[in-house]
């Protein structure tokens, strides 16, 4: 063996995952462990500015301060008087009680005590005079400028007490207020400020350390090398340990570096309450993350490897009373594993109840194949059912999307046992976040990125619409179900070269969309295609064994109008079948493929050279059922809007005929 080839399968052995889980638990084992190993009592008060107790758990019984109101206070504007002097008074026979030199606005404190037969003018809110027991509203008065002195006609009599709002009747000083456990908000805040309280005592926040380990992340939003991802993981984390009442520390992103891995680990340790860390966690036991938690201190590794979809490589550990885990880097996995095994332990430290869950009943829309021996977690989108009740389509997009938890409605669980659930079964779908209201719109068939145009004009008028891009064919059996509102499509038929209506069915009308110019997609610099029309491209190209193509899914119009274009010819690359434009796209300029079929628009994006096809058309399949929804009537008219169609045009997308 040379030493090139000896260092090539070396490198290849070190890179490959030896599945080294330590034992696969169920997660009911493994959150027994993990709770077992820990302290899971809320952390220790610190005392706070009232200000800054928004959102904090209160850590002890608060007391008030000072009583509220602090003083006897009238509370209309009025006479402070003695209510005894005025059983008599009447309409017929008004009193005239003597009016004492002083004025009682609000913050004053009164001089002149209230002699029998005498009053005091009070505002609302004003101390009741010493002597005073009652006050009389102004309406039921006169002023009486009598010789004697200012006076007063009163009409009624008054009744001890009224309109008088004693001290300590709304908070009494030393009751109270607000007790361990509460988490304060703005109403609380209200009570504490009238109780005379200034710090809170609250339970500390528990700092929860956060590093992501891959050679590939870059920080969002930084330029990415070939090959590079950005760390999502690392902000999702971040904003769900401040939703559960946590507070973040990032220790960025650490490469494969055992040396410099155990000391971040051992700095975040020595910081923090916990330590969250993803991915390289399915490399197993030889892997450098697993290495430098063995060594950590005990009790250590606890669970490797969950019986669980998403979420397999879990690694729970405790350094002492600390928890550690490592998340699978898989974002999915990633995001629900926290979820599941992580929020509950720092909502316990953080003093907070664990999170309320609501489950609700749906009918599975497609049969949902899963994997034996896994209780797999299916994230889903819940709409309305055609036949009432509610409809989950699985999202379909795999424990690698990064999308997939953020916008699922919810998600279902098919027990290890089974190999999936079929179409048409009843499941408990546990929501996620507070999306329990379903989308006006259900819109299942071909993505275009028109179609943002005319779901951005629908969201400025507050209605929301679900999408799932599940290609052109797929769409046209949703609407044949009745299951969606709109299936977007262009599907060529290759017998009268028409698209769409000759797709149509019983029950189903075709809204007319808009054009687009698909066409052969390829890196400007290739001298390949210079000069040449599509279909000659096409012809050439595709007897070149040299020139690769990216294809497209089955069931995409896409690959309707290349087959048809193929004649049956199958190029280098047919193989390679990605499900969208982009994606054909990306491998062109990325030079994983030299050629493909893609919108115009998308090979603008992309700065590709473009040799068009066919100015295809891309309409909409309605169900009958739904035409009168209303989601579906403003969807209509924002088609026609004078505005969408010119930010239509903008893009490259024509009017159809
Ligand atoms: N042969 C096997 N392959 C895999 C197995 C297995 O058992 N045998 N397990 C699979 C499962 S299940 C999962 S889940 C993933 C998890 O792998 P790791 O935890 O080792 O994660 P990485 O390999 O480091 O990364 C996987 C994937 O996720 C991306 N990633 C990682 N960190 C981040 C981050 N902070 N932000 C965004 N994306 C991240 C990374 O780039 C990779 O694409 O392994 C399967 N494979
Ligand atoms: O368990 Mo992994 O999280 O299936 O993708």
């Amino acid at each position: 063996m040379t030493d090139a080839s000896a260092d090539l399968l070396d490198r290849v052995r070190r890179a490959a995952r030896q599945e080294q889980f330590l034992e696969v638990v169920s997660a009911e084992e493994a959150t027994r462990r993990f709770r077992a190993a820990l302290d899971l009592r809320p952390l220790p008060a610190e005392r706070v500015m009232l200000a800054a107790s928004l959102g904090r758990v209160v850590a002890e019984t608060v007391a008030a301060v000072s009583d509220a109101p602090p003083f006897d206070r009238s509370s209309v504007d009025g006479f402070a008087l003695r209510a005894a002097d005025t059983a008599a008074a009447s309409e017929a026979a008004p009193l005239r009680l003597r009016l004492n030199a002083e004025v009682l606005a609000c913050g004053m404190a009164p001089r002149i005590e209230v002699a029998p037969g005498t009053a005091t003018a009070i505002a609302t809110g004003g101390m009741i005079p010493r002597g005073a027991d009652a006050v009389a509203m102004i309406e039921w008065t006169e002023l009486d400028d009598a010789p004697g002195g200012p006076a007063l006609l009163l009409t009624r009599a008054v009744a001890p007490g009224q309109f008088i709002g004693f001290a300590g009747s709304d908070i009494a000083r030393g009751e109270a207020v607000l007790r361990a456990g509460t988490v304060v908000t703005s109403r609380e805040i209200g009570m504490l400020a009238a109780a005379g309280v200034a710090e809170v005592p609250v339970v500390r926040r528990p700092r929860v350390a956060v590093i992501s380990t891959g050679d590939e992340l870059v920080p969002p939003g930084a330029p990415l090398p070939p090959g590079g991802i950005p760390d999502s993981n690392a902000a999702i984390l971040a904003a769900a340990i401040v939703e559960n009442g946590g507070e973040p520390v990032p220790l960025g992103i650490l490469r494969d570096d055992e040396a410099a891995l155990e000391a971040t680990v051992r700095d975040a340790l020595a910081q923090a309450d916990m330590v969250v860390m993803s991915g390289g966690t399915s490399k197993g036991a030889g892997d450098v993350s697993h290495r430098i938690l063995s060594r950590l201190g005990a009790p250590g590794v606890l669970v490797h490897g969950v019986a669980l979809k998403p979420g397999k490589p879990l690694c729970l550990c405790a350094v002492g009373r600390t928890p550690l885990v490592v998340l699978p880097g898989f974002p999915t996995s990633a995001v629900f594993t926290f979820h599941e095994f992580v929020v509950p332990v720092i909502r316990a430290l953080a003093g907070l109840p664990p999170r309320e869950e609501t489950q609700v009943a749906a009918t599975l829309a497609v049969r949902t194949p899963s994997e034996l021996g896994r209780t797999e977690y299916v994230m889903v989108s819940l709409a309305q059912a055609p036949e009432g009740g509610l409809a989950a389509f699985p999202l379909g997009k795999g424990s690698g999307s990064v999308t997939a938890f953020s916008q699922a409605d919810g998600f279902f669980a098919i027990p290890a046992l089974e190999a999936g659930a079929e179409a048409g079964a009843k499941v408990a779908v546990r929501l996620i976040g507070s999306a329990a209201r379903p989308p006006d719109l259900v819109i299942i068939g071909s993505h275009c990125i028109g179609l943002d145009v005319v779901l951005d004009a629908l969201a400025a008028q507050g209605l929301r619409a679900r999408t799932l891009a599940v290609g052109s064919l797929g769409g046209l059996a949703a609407a044949k179900r009745g299951d969606c509102d709109l299936a977007p499509a262009h599907l060529l038929d290759a017998a009268t070269g028409r698209y769409n209506t000759p797709f149509l069915a019983p029950g189903l009308r075709l809204v007319p969309g808009w054009r687009r110019l698909q066409g052969v997609v390829f890196r400007p610099s290739d001298a390949r295609f210079e000069g040449l029309d599509g279909r000659e491209a096409i012809r050439r190209v595709a007897a070149d064994a040299g020139c690769l193509l990216v294809n497209r899914n089955a069931g995409s119009g896409t690959r309707m109008l290349l087959d048809g274009l193929l004649g049956g010819a199958r190029p280098a690359g047919y193989a390679n079948q990605p499900r969208s434009h982009n994606a054909v796209a990306a491998a062109v300029a990325q030079g994983r493929a030299d050629w493909g079929v893609a919108i115009a628009s998308v090979a603008r994006a992309y700065g590709l050279g473009f040799l068009p096809l066919a100015d295809e058309v891309y309409d909409f399949f309605l169900p009958e059922t739904r035409a009168q929804r209303p989601g579906v009537v403003a969807f209509l008219e924002a088609l026609r809007a004078q505005a969408v169609r010119q930010r239509l045009e903008a893009l490259g997308f024509g009017p159809a005929e």
